[in-house]
């Protein structure tokens, strides 16, 4: 399974359940990253999604909330991240990935199952309440691309950590 994120300086993803800057390059990368795969989320970035991406098109949605009366069209539930890694979740076809897509505590969570993270650094500074989890020595750098420049200005690159 494996982690995606798109992180500004210290880390930090989001600010008050939305995330502080507009990057289309990002989404295009994270379109194309979590295109026809299964996503996992907590109920707190499905609530975050744009209306016409919630459910998040072409890929199996689960959301992970205690909530045991939660329900929300076009998606599946699952009490824990445990949960919608092993329940039928998984049995998604073999070889497709399942994407942890936020927020802070659900990658928390799902960290120490993963193998493959795909990270968007901003060189940006924003204040935020929200922060990745710690990508530690573990983990070894797959790919980084070159810092480019979105058109909205920021400076970004996405690099790819992988481990056994
Ligand atoms: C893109 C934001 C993003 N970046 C990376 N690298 N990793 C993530 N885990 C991630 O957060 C996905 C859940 C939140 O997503 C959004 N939050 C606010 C506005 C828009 C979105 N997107 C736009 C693209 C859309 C599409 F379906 F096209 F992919 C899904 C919803």
């Amino acid at each position: 399974m494996a982690l995606i994120w798109a992180q500004a300086h210290d880390g930090i993803i989001g600010d008050a359940g939305s995330i502080p800057w507009h990057l289309p390059e990002d989404l295009a990368h994270f379109k194309a990253v979590t295109d026809a795969a299964t996503v996992v989320m907590g109920r707190r970035t499905w609530d975050s999604l744009p209306e016409r991406f919630r459910p998040l098109p072409g890929r199996r949605n689960v959301v992970v909330t205690r909530d045991a009366g939660w329900a929300a069209a076009g998606a599946e539930r699952a009490v824990s991240v445990e949960k919608a890694l092993s329940g039928d979740t998984a049995s998604t076809e073999p070889g497709t990935t399942i994407w942890v897509i936020g927020g802070g505590e659900v990658y928390r969570e799902a960290l120490a199952r993963a193998s493959r993270l795909e990270v968007t650094e901003l060189d940006l500074a924003v204040p935020g309440d929200t922060r990745a989890p710690a990508v530690d020595g573990e983990w070894t750098r797959a790919h980084a691309s070159e810092w480019m420049v979105s058109r909205t200005g920021i400076r970004y690159r996405f690099v790819g950590y992988e481990r056994p």
